[in-house]
């Protein structure tokens, strides 16, 4: 029964024009796949009634049974609270209604027994269970089981579906649907991996028979919309793999040179492991699109510069991308040390790149006369041509968007081979998720001699010791950032704290030369007040977090960060970054205040606990859910209708490699057992719908 499901919904019996209207406008529900598909956001178990006695606000939505045994009210008109209190014998719970709840008043009743129902919360040191939804106690009422709960049509108040009408429909839909569901997954993945069968699964995700099999209803659904987005991505990856051939660069005359002659340190272990990942795909003959992840300071930059090499051995040219003007330029002289004693030549190309200096360098490219070129998004525009562009490296990549990287491919016949890196860490589910198309290298190692950077989290009111600790270090050479958040809804008043903080510091430190960063400087301002920083002749650069990324100043041991708990983990850790860089011990101190929110205060313990980026992305992602990473917004986190990335981590390791296997066995589908994949995969791309919706 094809496009059974792209039926509309006004077509289901019981929906009209009005209430269709309304789940489109309200649920963007406009056939039947997706009114089958809004699935319960949690469930109600209503076999079980709890004693007063027993609950506690950190249980979730409970029913208890008993009586009114007063009524109040409290407030003006317009804020009206009006509480009620409900006693089982065993003890007493306050019910509220805030404002419009005037019925509340009329329709309850004293001294009969009532089922209440919903979450208990804790105000002013009582529990109590705000809007809670009241029958009056039958003994059927006492329904075994779970009640699905759907979000609602809340705000179209005359139309409205609340959950109960739409868990009518629901089962409505399911009836008539039942013939119409088609396995997608084959009987052997079905079986290994233990899971229901899409019927099975989709009765029970909208009506558990029983806890159990909740649970076993949202694994299969679960799998089965992960599994569809791996086994896309690994289609993906074999197109490109099969059409895309890459230039071969065998040859690395200048890479031995600069290994053997000009190296400042031996590389580390992962350093050595990466370079030989790379150059096996360079010789490949096939295109390498690769990730390269590595925490903070793990030595990234140097083997960029050497896949540069191999291109440049090779009559190629290589372009490095980095996300700002402050890390361009940093990469760009770094590099340019090496280059010069190569005999290679170069360019810096940014927004601040003056216009004629910008011809020279386009007609240098075009003609091949620059081996390299380091640059910002810049290098994308269109009028920026290579003579044969061999090697892409984006630094940083969450902060271009995945079409950004596609529009690199087109700049040459050939298209490049494209280096990712990026040491925002990121946790490997979404990794897998994300840059699941990628092969992925990771440097999971520090250079030797590095100390473990000691972290502390200290309060507005120890300052006096902070800057007694700052100056010690300042005083046995060392140097201090001090970095303040910058947000842009309040960048005025928090441009204020940073002048603030700088003034109290130059007060503090009236011996020592200070330099100060923000983002409304002048790219020549902000240079110079970098290049001051790193020739160490200031001892404390107060900086907003323009110097987050990248930035490398190896004698610099001391980040203190205020107001700690306003920026994210991943931004915390990045900032951290900057110091222990050398083979000084260095610290980081995390400053705030007293007052702290639940999730402030596991960012900052997590910060004194760990050194590890993976750890802390963990956290970070079940702090903030995948949708809210930094930076990964407009970069592909597929918009999931079940799974979710930050708890799912087990199945989207199983799913991943249960699509690998399949892909790696049958490229095209075309074997017997994988034809309810393949017709999955038909129905996607005839109707261009989800990757998870049912044929
Ligand atoms: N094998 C090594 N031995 C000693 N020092 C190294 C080694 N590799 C890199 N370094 C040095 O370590 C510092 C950090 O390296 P780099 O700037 O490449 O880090 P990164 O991985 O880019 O980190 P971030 O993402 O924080 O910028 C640099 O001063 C670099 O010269």
């Amino acid at each position: 029964m094809a496009g059974f499901f792209e039926t509309r919904i006004e077509f289901l019996k019981g929906i009209g024009p009005q209430k269709a209207a309304s789940l489109n406008k309200e649920l963007s529900i406009f056939t039947y796949a997706d009114l089958i598909q809004h699935y319960p956001f949690r469930y109600e178990d209503r076999s079980k009634i709890y004693k007063i006695s027993e609950v506690h606000e950190e249980l979730p939505y409970i029913q208890i049974k008993g009586r009114i045994t007063g009524m109040s009210s409290a407030g003006t008109l317009a804020k009206k609270r009006i509480m009620a209190e409900f006693s089982d014998g065993t003890g007493i719970i306050e019910l509220v209604w805030f404002q419009g709840a005037k019925w509340v008043v009329s329709s309850l009743k004293t001294g009969v027994d009532y089922l209440v129902y919903g979450k208990p919360n804790i105000f002013n040191g009582k529990i109590n269970i705000a809007h809670p939804e009241m029958e009056l106690f039958m003994e059927k009422s006492l329904d075994k089981g779970l009640h699905p709960v759907y979000s609602t049509t809340e705000n179209l108040k005359r139309k409205h579906l609340d959950s109960r009408a739409i868990a009518a429909l629901q089962e409505k839909l399911l009836e008539i649907a039942m013939p119409s569901i088609q396995e997608t997954l084959p009987t052997e993945l079905i079986t290994r991996y233990k899971l229901l069968s899409k019927k099975e699964a989709m009765k029970n995700i909208h009506f558990p028979g029983s806890p159990r099999l909740l649970d076993e209803a949202k694994r299969r659904l679960k799998f089965e919309e992960l599994f569809f987005i791996q086994l896309r991505l690994f289609m993906q990856k074999q197109m490109r793999k099969e059409n895309f051939k890459g230039q071969i660069f065998r040859n690395i005359p200048l890479l031995n040179e600069f290994y053997k002659n000009h190296l400042p340190f031996d590389l580390t272990d992962a350093q050595k492991r990466v370079v030989r990942e790379i150059y096996k795909d360079l010789c490949s003959g096939k295109q390498m699109n690769r990730l390269l992840q590595g925490d903070v300071g793990s030595g990234k930059t140097i083997v960029a510069f050497v896949c540069m090499l191999m291109a440049i051995d090779n009559g190629a040219q290589a372009a490095l991308m980095a996300p700002t003007e402050i890390l361009a330029d940093q990469h760009f002289k770094g590099l340019k040390e090496f280059a010069d004693k190569l005999g290679l030549t170069m360019a810096l190309l940014t927004g601040s790149t003056k216009q004629k200096d910008r011809k020279v360098i386009f007609k240098d490219l075009e003609e091949g006369k620059l081996n390299f070129i380091v640059g910002t998004h810049a290098l994308i525009e269109d009028n920026v041509k290579f003579k044969n562009l061999g090697i892409v490296i984006i630094d940083e990549q969450h902060r271009f968007g995945v079409a950004q990287r596609a529009k690199l491919w087109k700049k040459n016949v050939i298209p490049p081979h494209i280096l990712v890196m990026t040491a925002t860490p990121i946790p490997r589910t979404l990794a897998m998720t994300l840059y699941g198309d990628l092969d992925i290298s990771v440097i999971d190692e520090l250079p030797k001699g590095r100390k473990p950077i000691k972290t502390m989290h200290q309060f507005d009111k120890d300052r006096i010791k902070l800057f007694g600790f700052m100056r010690k270090q300042i005083e046995e050479g060392r140097q201090v950032y001090v970095v303040y958040p910058l947000i842009e809804e309040s960048e005025t008043l928090d441009l204020k704290d940073l002048m603030d903080g700088y003034e109290s510091i130059s007060r503090a430190f009236p011996d020592y030369a200070l330099g100060i960063l923000h983002g409304r400087m002048t790219p020549d301002a902000k240079d110079y007040e970098m290049k001051r920083f790193v020739k160490g002749e200031t001892k404390i650069l107060v900086s907003t977090t323009v110097i987050e990324v990248g930035v490398n100043v190896p004698n610099a041991s001391v980040m203190v960060i205020e107001n700690a708990e306003r920026f994210g983990l991943s931004q915390l850790h990045q900032l951290r970054g900057r110091v222990g860089r050398g083979s000084d011990q260095s610290y980081c101190i995390l400053m705030s205040n007293y007052k702290l929110s639940r999730d402030s205060k596991v960012r900052l313990e997590t910060m004194v606990k760990t050194n590890n980026g993976f750890e802390i992305a963990d956290v970070d992602l079940k702090l903030r859910g995948p949708g809210d990473l930094a930076g990964t917004q407009q970069s592909g986190v597929p918009n999931l209708i079940i799974a979710d990335l930050s708890q799912d981590a087990v199945i989207v390791k199983e799913a991943r490699k249960a699509a690998e296997e399949i892909i790696d066995k049958d490229p095209n589908l075309d074997s017997d057992e994988n034809r309810n994949i393949k017709r999955q995969i038909n129905s996607f791309s005839k109707n261009d719908l989800n990757w998870s919706r049912i044929s």
